[in-house]
């Protein structure tokens, strides 16, 4: 029987230093995430990061806390909850990181008689850091402890045009009422090197205005590219104002060059460039947590209007969204009849 296995990023068990602490070793101790060699991951991570950051990462956690529990968490259990109505095989949900294990995920698959797996990592674009982490983990975890279940992956999603479409609507309600002067594309960012390294194409994207994917044959273009593709897919389908649209990447750790723009330093451009009215969107997240929540809605709102800027909204992410999970389920259960999956 074919089931399938949702994987989202995880969060702490709760917003305290004491929980925030093992997640982030995890976390951050993952070679596809600080891809630097195992001894120097140490000194970086244990040496220096979990000294302070658990602290700061605790307060913020605290901020968005639910009474439920990690929004990130709660809205994956929704969207899980709903896809399983919207389809006859069994949908588990599992975390790359913290509590809700892959291998717990697929042991419930396996006890409800699943022998074929469709994976479906939570992010639209593919990173080192997000995709690819999921789907290598996946595969130790089959290869390990279930080696007689077959496992497929749902690719990168990030220009279907279906999605596109569900994102666009989601976008055009949230920007209902709301007389904006610009929109902020704002994507997570990831260091520069992971785009040379990760690549599916093997193709060495430049960070460059030209897109990558006009040098390669393949379907897939770098992250970058991914997302500004993403950016100009949406612009096209709402018909959006050029000059009133722009892409920048959050959430920068450490000193290593990352994709730019910086989201919190174009807060400061557009509110100096006289643009009182701002929203942002955040594409590269499924579902709220952390980082839109705390670092969009409420630093991002304080930072904007700090620099001169009047009013601000945040469109939430797709989360449980009933036309999201309806397209989801479309997608599974194609797979299903068919073994045929999206592009
Ligand atoms: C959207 C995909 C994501 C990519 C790509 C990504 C790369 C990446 N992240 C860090 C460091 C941190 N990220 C943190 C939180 C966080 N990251 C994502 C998604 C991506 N990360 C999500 C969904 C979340 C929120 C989790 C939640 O519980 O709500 C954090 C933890 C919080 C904090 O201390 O700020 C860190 C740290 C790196 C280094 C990286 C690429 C190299
Ligand atoms: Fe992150
Ligand atoms: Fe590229």
């Amino acid at each position: 029987m074919k089931g399938v296995l949702l994987v989202n990023l995880g969060s702490p068990d709760s917003p305290t230093a004491k929980d925030v602490k093992p997640y982030l070793d995890e976390f951050l101790m993952d070679e596809r995430v600080i891809d630097t060699p195992k001894w120097l991951r140490n000194i970086i991570v244990r040496g220096i990061i979990l000294n302070t950051r658990p602290k700061k990462s605790a307060e913020a956690y605290s901020k968005i806390w639910w009474e439920e529990g990690s929004p990130l968490i709660v809205i994956s259990e929704r969207f899980q909850k709903k896809l399983q109505k919207a389809t006859k095989m069994p949908v588990a949900l599992g975390m790359r990181y913290g509590s809700m294990s892959i291998k717990s995920a697929i042991q419930e698959l396996k006890q409800k008689g699943v022998d074929e797996i469709l994976l479906v990592p939570l992010y639209p674009h593919y990173a080192m850091s997000s995709y690819e982490t999921v789907v290598v983990k996946a595969m130790e975890v089959q290869a390990e402890h279930f080696p007689d279940m077959q496992l497929t992956t749902l690719p990168a999603f990030y220009k279907n045009p279906d999605y596109i479409k569900v994102l666009s609507d989601s976008i055009s309600k949230g920007l209902e009422g709301f007389d904006y002067d610009h929109i902020l594309f704002s994507y997570h960012g990831i260091p520069e090197r992971h785009i040379r390294k990760s690549d599916p194409t093997k193709f060495h994207c430049q960070l460059n205005d030209k897109c990558c994917s006009t040098n390669s044959v393949a379907h897939h273009t770098c992250y970058r590219h991914q997302c500004l593709d993403t950016t100009a897919l949406v612009k096209k389908e709402l018909g959006l104002d050029p000059e009133k649209t722009s892409s920048s990447f959050q959430s920068r750790l450490g000193s290593d060059p990352w994709l730019q723009p910086f989201t919190d330093k174009e807060f400061e451009r557009l509110a100096k460039d006289g643009k009182s009215n701002l929203v942002v969107i955040t594409p590269a997240f499924v579902s709220d947590c952390l980082e839109t929540l705390e670092e969009i809605a409420m630093e991002g709102q304080e930072q904007f209007e700090e620099a001169g800027g009047k009013a601000y909204k945040h469109i939430p992410c797709l989360n449980d969204n009933d036309d999201w999970v309806a397209l989801m389920a479309k997608w599974v259960n194609t797979w299903e009849e068919n073994e045929s999956l999206p592009v």
